[in-house]
């Protein structure tokens, strides 16, 4: 398993552990308003969220969650706290000798419903994000690709900018393969996105696109400006050579075809006049960019 997935089956453990001990306070809340079993001293303390076990997990998680959504990641926090308020008042009352107050209980298992609705949707994008990354890079691949397009297309077109797609495609890989092994070619590959990741604009969107292929959507306010960005892409991995464990470093070269997207032109369309470029330059002795008419 790579990486990754070992992180995404860990939070994903993580997550359902966190729940089942939430869940158990049902029973408890249960047990208490049947039998007057006080539900453990400090959950009726009123930082209890703060001190279960499920509080300890969210607030160790919460980064990481609202990464994925930070909005969900907040109701989750609040449904929280409101579903330990309402503990605190049902039970409260119960061990008061008071008759069970039934607002509180619909506060309890609404906030209960809605905690276990929230984590659901977290699993599910934990999950998601596992696919959706290149297990060997850890870049998107390219399931995303096309929505990408589609709004970056629609940026273009609302702030006048250009819109291009970018075609990189690595020299004689075949050859690191062939004579370091796929060990080797492997850590080339992660290298390389790794370098090209650190010259990476806010905007631009790098893909892994196939096995030594990589895809940029990148917007830029005239030509020059994205072969200057090209050009950037190019000196960088001159620049880069892949350290190897007691061996001389291994030089790395692309090949890149760029092309500037049509109006209405499809992603399709696009790749396709960036792979022709691409191959132009492979033609013309490779280690350079050429743009497609
Ligand atoms: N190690 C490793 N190799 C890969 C991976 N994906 C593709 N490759 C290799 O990439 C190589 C691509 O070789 P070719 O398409 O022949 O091209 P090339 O040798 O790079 O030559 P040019 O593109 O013409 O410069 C093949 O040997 C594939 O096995 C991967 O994930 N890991």
């Amino acid at each position: 398993m790579s990486d990754q997935a070992h992180r995404a089956a860990d939070a994903i453990a993580e997550l359902d552990a966190a729940m089942d001990v939430h869940l158990d306070w049902t029973r408890r809340v249960l047990r208490c308003a049947l039998t007057r079993e006080p539900p453990g001293e400090q959950m009726l303390a009123p930082d209890a969220h703060e001190r279960c076990h499920f509080g300890h997990w969210l607030a160790r998680t919460l980064p990481e969650l609202e990464r994925l959504d930070a909005r969900k990641a907040h109701q989750l926090a609040a449904l929280h706290r409101r579903m330990h308020d309402a503990i605190r008042v049902l039970c409260g009352n119960v061990l008061e000798g008071h008759p069970g107050d039934g607002a509180a209980l619909a506060n309890f298992e609404e906030a209960q419903a809605g905690l276990v609705q929230r984590l659901a949707s977290f699993k599910t994008r934990i999950l998601a994000e596992a696919v959706r990354l290149d297990p060997l890079t850890g870049l998107p691949l390219r399931y995303s690709l096309e929505g990408e397009f589609v709004l970056s297309q629609r940026h273009a077109r609302r702030s006048g900018s250009l819109f291009f797609v970018a075609m990189f495609d690595i020299d004689h890989f075949k050859q690191v393969n062939d004579i370091h092994g796929h060990l080797v070619g492997d850590l080339a590959l992660r290298h390389l996105a790794d370098t090209l990741r650190r010259i990476l604009r806010p905007s631009d969107r790098l893909y892994r696109y196939g096995g030594e292929e990589f895809l940029l959507l990148m917007l830029a306010e005239d030509t020059a400006e994205a072969e200057a960005a090209i050009e950037r892409f190019l000196h960088a991995v001159r620049n880069s050579p892949v350290a190897l464990p007691g061996q001389v470093a291994l030089p790395q070269r692309v090949t890149i075809g760029l092309a500037q997207v049509a109006h209405g032109e499809t992603l399709e369309q696009a790749v396709e006049r960036a792979d022709r470029a691409l191959y132009e330059g492979k033609h013309a002795g490779r280690d350079r960019y050429v743009l497609a008419r």
